[in-house]
């Protein structure tokens, strides 16, 4: 008898979307990519090795086949318009959908976008990549992705069961996405500012202001029902020091690129919500204007 291979939407050919493609391919799924032009290659380059993926690249959405998985690793600021292009062919009435983003409010943005009975797997992604030319991405650390310990939660651990991810599963999400948002709140806005590299964040006035950015962040997040205590603040600065003077973030990779940023996706959920619970933030609306600012076209 034989089992039919489990199908593996991702949508998005960056940075995540070519590590997730390439685990799911590791773990034994037929996989294809959805990306809205067609890589060259598909290359990951870690610690000077480069591996080239055997992975089929779809461009039109006509030509899109049922999955069982949508792993869905846009930007968030893509969300509606790549849902809007893919969602009507990838899904079947047992597809489950993975929202590989950063921010704390997956279900808010891509529930609306979906048939109601779909699941949703929110996913937290600890994986530093910058794309350095299409589809060449360059693997620089982590190699963890964190989802709530729901039954589709679990199920998604299970899927990429094999690869050199490791999803790990949590009771309490909501202070995992509030970690996560922490690890980006500073260091994502202060990069993309500055148009620097990780090591700005060794200038004593620059570190200032994150632990200050950090601490109104750590404000709102509580205010929310999240956990968060003096050591996430610590875990944050360590991971910061942790990383190379020439790592990236994901924002400034965007604004090097002239591109959109996902600001209002992370400084501006702070500032959003710092008002819903009446938490003041008056850094982190000035950094806001600021990258409103960057933006403006
Ligand atoms: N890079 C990193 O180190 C990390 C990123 N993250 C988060 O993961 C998410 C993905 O980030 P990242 O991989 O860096 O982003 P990238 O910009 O590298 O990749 C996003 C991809 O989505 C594609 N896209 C946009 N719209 C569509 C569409 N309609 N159909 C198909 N493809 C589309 C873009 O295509 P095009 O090239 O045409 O624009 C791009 O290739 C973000 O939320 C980010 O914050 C989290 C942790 C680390
Ligand atoms: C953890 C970090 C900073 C890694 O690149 C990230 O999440 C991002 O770039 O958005």
């Amino acid at each position: 008898m034989s089992t039919r291979r489990t199908r593996v939407a991702v949508i998005g050919a960056g940075a995540v979307g070519t590590m997730a493609a390439a685990a799911a391919h590791d773990a034994g799924h037929h996989v294809v990519l959805y990306a809205r032009r067609r890589p060259p290659r598909l290359v990951i380059e870690r610690d000077d090795t480069h591996r080239h993926l055997d992975i089929p690249v779809i461009v039109d959405p006509a030509d899109a086949q049922p999955a069982d998985w949508i792993l869905l690793t846009t930007k968030a600021q893509d969300t509606r318009s790549a849902a809007k292009a893919w969602f009507d062919r990838l899904l079947d009435p047992h597809t489950t959908v993975v929202a590989l983003q950063n921010g704390v409010d997956h279900h808010e943005r891509l529930q609306p976008l979906m048939p109601t009975a779909t699941g949703l797997v929110p996913a937290l992604v600890m994986i530093a990549a910058e794309v350095l030319a299409p589809g060449h991405v360059l693997h620089r650390f982590g190699g963890t992705i964190t989802v709530p310990d729901t039954h589709a939660g679990t199920r998604f651990a299970r899927l990429l069961g094999g690869s050199d991810i490791t999803v790990e599963t949590t009771a309490d999400f909501h202070t995992a996405a509030w970690r996560k948002l922490l690890i980006n709140a500073a260091a994502n806005p202060i990069t993309a500012v500055t148009t620097q590299r990780m090591g700005v964040l060794q200038n004593p006035s620059v570190r200032h202001l994150a632990r200050a950015l950090l601490d109104e962040v750590r404000a709102v997040g509580v205010a929310t029902g999240a956990h968060l205590t003096d050591n996430d603040i610590r875990h944050t600065f360590h991971l910061y020091d942790g990383m190379a003077p020439d790592d990236g973030t994901s924002m400034l990779y965007d604004r090097l690129a002239g591109r959109t940023t996902e600001h209002e996706l992370i400084t501006g959920a702070v500032v959003r919500l710092g008002d819903t619970h009446h938490v003041p933030v008056p850094l982190n609306r000035a950094v806001l204007a600021l990258l409103r600012g960057a933006d403006h076209k």
